[in-house]
């Protein structure tokens, strides 16, 4: 039997147990593959540093390109951009196949990293960078090769479903549930990425790539993180039957010249408690997907995490095996069409207002002519009323669903309803999918 030589670098939470699943299961990966997997070094910073697993001393070595240059398959789990980036380059340089898990690196240069493996013929893959294990690139890339995607949305952090899922559950404050993330070590020491939607959005140009066959910057994901999202606000969420979650949205639409677009986003949503995404709880991932034919597709599963991670990891690395046992080359991506991606305000969505107002006749009546000068059809309206501490009277508090409409007009109707006299706060904005 053939033996193909696998060079790991990394061997953090997800490379140490990639490091022993290819040991510990090495018969029936080689029975899967048509060949050895063998596990042929460990380039880490310190071979001393005490891991996870019980790993064999002489595997680790601190010389990443001595071991990538003898390398069948190169396996990236170092994280950030230098020196993988220049080290994934030096193993499609040397015509090794590349597996990743680095959404960072991804989301900055999968472009440039696709067209380099496409040129030396080399695969490139990486399930473990979205969704952990659950398996969603392959789907997309593959199983759903022969239909159209026309949207995705995803619940891909599994950092902030756990918060906004306790505020959620318990109705607890945001800082007090991240204090809680912490302490149990889904959230980083510093979360920035994680509640800032950042670590999202690397995700979501991913699936936006993939989805459409396009480039995607992750400069042009709109991001928005979920630091202002309120017990309030969730409290009014579930009144009005919804739920709020991080989503990761790519969605093909008509720009505003009737060309196609694509838009890709990642900002607090309001879901209906129906939606299969509002069941998902914890620190638990999924993803939506729609396509013409298949119709609604989901994927639900673990999204972190060493085990589940190594997973994707050893999955992708049995298919980049069994590709090389067969030999030949392989169409490594397609990206062959360029859509452009639109600003969010070219954007079509719903919004959900809350706002304080003053409890006086024609107030309501004011509202409604902004919101019908920006040609926004309001949907829904509840309105509650109490007094106002200092005495001065009654507050209004009113609630606004709209019908969808583009971005711009919705913003502009908000915009303008802020300036009101009446109106002593706009107390939240969200947008709502699913419906
Ligand atoms: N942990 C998860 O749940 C998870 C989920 C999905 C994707 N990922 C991705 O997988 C990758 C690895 O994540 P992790 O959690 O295992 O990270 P980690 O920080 O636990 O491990 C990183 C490893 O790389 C080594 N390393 C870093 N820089 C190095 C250098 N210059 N030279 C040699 N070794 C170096 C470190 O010593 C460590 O062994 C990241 O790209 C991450 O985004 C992780
Ligand atoms: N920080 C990420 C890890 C997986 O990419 C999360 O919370 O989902
Ligand atoms: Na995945």
């Amino acid at each position: 039997m053939k033996t193909l030589k696998v060079a790991l670098l990394g061997c953090g939470n997800v490379g140490s147990q990639v490091a022993r699943i290819l040991l510990e299961d090495a018969e029936d990966l080689a029975a899967r593959v048509g060949a050895r997997l063998k596990l042929a070094g460990i380039a880490v910073r310190n071979p001393d540093a005490p891991r996870e697993a019980d790993l064999p001393r002489e595997l680790f070595t601190t010389d990443a390109e001595a071991l990538i240059a003898s390398a069948d398959i190169v396996i990236e789990l170092m994280g950030g951009l230098e020196p993988a980036g220049t080290l994934v380059r030096s193993a499609i340089a040397h015509g090794a196949a590349v597996v990743t898990g680095n959404k960072a690196l991804l989301a900055a240069q999968g472009h440039d990293l696709s067209a380099l493996a496409e040129e030396a013929g080399v695969q490139l893959s990486y399930e473990a960078a979205v969704a952990g294990a659950i398996p969603i690139l392959r789907p997309i890339a593959e199983s759903l090769a022969g239909d159209h995607i026309t949207k995705v949305m995803g619940i891909v952090n599994g950092t902030t479903n756990f918060i906004l899922d306790a505020m959620d559950t318990t109705g607890a404050a945001f800082g007090d549930v991240l204090a809680e993330a912490q302490r149990l070590g889904y959230a980083e020491a510093d979360p920035t990425a994680d509640v800032g939607g950042h670590d999202a959005a690397a995700k979501a140009a991913i699936l936006a790539a993939l989805s459409f066959h396009t480039t995607v910057d992750a400069a042009d994901v709109h991001c928005e993180g979920i630091t202002s999202i309120t017990a309030d606000d969730v409290a009014a969420a579930q009144e009005a039957g919804y739920v709020i979650k991080l989503l990761a949205i790519a969605e093909r639409l008509p720009a505003a010249d009737g060309s196609d677009g694509i838009s890709v986003r990642v900002h607090p949503t309001l879901i209906p408690r129906l939606h299969p995404l509002a069941s998902v709880h914890g620190a638990f991932n999924a993803v939506f997907v729609e396509a013409e034919n298949a119709g609604q597709l989901m994927f639900y599963g673990q999204g972190a995490g060493g085990r589940p991670t190594a997973s994707a990891v050893l999955g992708d690395t049995v298919a980049l095996a069994r590709r090389l046992v067969i030999g030949g080359r392989g169409r490594t991506r397609s990206h062959d069409v360029t859509i452009p991606a639109l600003p969010i305000a070219q954007t079509t969505t719903s919004y959900y207002i809350g706002l304080e107002a003053k409890d006086q006749p024609g107030v309501l009546a004011r509202i409604a002519q902004i919101f019908a000068a920006h040609g926004v059809s309001i949907e829904t309206m509840r309105q509650t009323t109490h007094p106002v501490a200092d005495g001065s009277g009654d507050s209004a508090t009113l609630r606004i669903g709209t019908h969808r409409g583009p971005e711009a007009a919705l913003a502009a109707t908000v915009a303008e309803i802020e300036q009101l006299d009446v109106v002593t706060a706009v107390t939240s904005v969200l947008r709502v999918e699913g419906n």
